[in-house]
């Protein structure tokens, strides 16, 4: 069945503090809407995913979704997250799913299990959402503050997100509902005469709402990015004509120039190559191959570039880059720091995490006889721990 996920991120965040919206806060190094984004790009059984944002925030969003699979553009939100959920809905419309998740964007560790149960819950009941059982005893508030015995916890339940349902369901509830405040679909449902069941939920998938939410979620992003993967690359190119290499992304005016098919630039091929490496995607042979002309003459910017989008979409960091020029001549070393900037902007890191080494071969080998450069490169990355 067709399974779209619509994301709301059109809040303020006001009890998380000052500063940015909850949503486009860092954790890990990604925003939480990325983090969120990206578990449901990774979900096979996901169709399209569409954020539904605040107007001042497109910029941030795009940025959030840069390289996630199955994102559609986002809408505009509204006032309460009710009416921003009902834009998601009215959105999907031209190309209606049968089954629609309604998630938010302040989840960000919302698991396989849970996308997976709620597929099959909302395929099952038409409405579903994941509600975890109490663990505290529950006591009731009076007027002067004192506290009484609550109702029976056994028949309570606090729920989360993704709620599920059939979208003609949920999206005829939505428009029927008699108010606009609403805090959870579920209720929506529930307004318009729908029995709502209850699947496992997850006392992990926390929705990040104060600060101390967000000293959690730090501990435990680091704990999620363990899969700290290194992995190599090589390249060679062999002087020919011409009047200047192209290394690491600069131009250097030199008394030969380098034979290849794309600009030859070994410095970024090795790099590419050990990107690739790092997610397990083959080589840059296999993505760009030289027997196909529209790589000749190309600049190789984009040969890296895909390998990091690659990383991204797998739901990785790059942390370091380090890369080692091996030739006689040009000299390296006047030419590193605009190589480190020219990369790092490649890739999208800071400048802080990418070396630029060179060494000679002592005049020993193909090096040292002036006949080419070659380039070692090692990339380090930290993905989700997903076996
Ligand atoms: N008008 C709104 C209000 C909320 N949300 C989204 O609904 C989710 C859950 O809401 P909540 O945690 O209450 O977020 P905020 O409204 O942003 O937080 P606060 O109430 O602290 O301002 C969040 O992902 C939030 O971005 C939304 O899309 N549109
Ligand atoms: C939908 C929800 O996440 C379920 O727990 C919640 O109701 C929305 O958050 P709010 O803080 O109650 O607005």
């Amino acid at each position: 069945m067709r399974t779209d996920v619509i994301v709301v991120a059109a809040g303020r965040g006001q009890r998380a503090g000052e500063g940015l919206p909850k949503q486009f806060r860092t954790i890990g190094g990604q925003t939480v809407l990325r983090q969120t984004l990206q578990r449901f790009a990774g979900h096979p059984g996901i169709r399209h995913i569409l954020p539904v944002i605040h107007p001042d925030h497109a910029a941030l969003c795009a940025e959030s979704m840069r390289d996630v699979r199955g994102i559609k553009t986002p809408v505009t939100g509204g006032e309460t997250r009710q009416a921003s959920v009902r834009a998601g809905l009215e959105a999907l419309a031209g190309d209606p799913p049968d089954l629609v998740l309604i998630h938010d964007a302040a989840r960000p560790f919302v698991s396989d299990r849970l996308i997976a149960e709620a597929i099959a819950a909302a395929r099952d009941h038409g409405a579903a959402i994941p509600a975890l059982k109490l663990v505290d005893t529950i006591k009731a508030l009076g007027a002067d503050d004192s506290l009484s015995t609550g109702p029976d916890r056994d028949r309570l339940r606090s729920v989360q997100t993704p709620q599920a349902f059939r979208y003609a369901l949920i999206l005829h509830a939505h428009r029927a509902a008699p108010v606009d405040t609403l805090t959870d679909d579920a209720a929506v449902a529930e307004a318009a005469g729908h029995r709502v069941f209850a699947f496992a939920g997850d006392p992990a998938n926390i929705k990040l709402t104060t600060q101390e939410d967000f000293v959690t979620a730090e501990r435990r992003a680091a704990a999620d990015l363990l899969d700290v993967r290194t992995a190599t690359g090589f390249d060679v190119h062999a002087f020919g004509e011409g009047d200047h290499v192209v290394l690491g992304g600069v131009k250097i005016p030199f008394t030969q120039g380098l034979a290849g098919h794309s600009d030859a630039d070994v410095v970024l091929h090795a790099l590419t190559d050990a990107l690739l490496g790092t997610v397990a995607s083959a080589d840059i042979g296999s993505h760009f191959p030289p027997s196909d002309p529209q790589w000749k003459g190309a600049s190789s910017d984009r040969f890296l570039a895909h390998a990091a989008a690659l990383v991204r979409q797998a739901g990785g960091l790059i942390t370091h880059l380090d890369a080692t020029v091996i030739c006689e001549a040009p000299k390296i070393g006047p030419h590193r720091d605009a190589m480190r900037q020219a990369i790092a902007e490649i890739v999208e890191i800071s400048p802080a995490r990418v070396s630029v080494k060179a060494t000679t071969s002592e005049r020993l080998g193909f090096t040292g006889r002036g006949e080419g450069i070659a380039a070692l490169a090692a990339a380090t990355v930290r993905l989700p721990w997903l076996d």
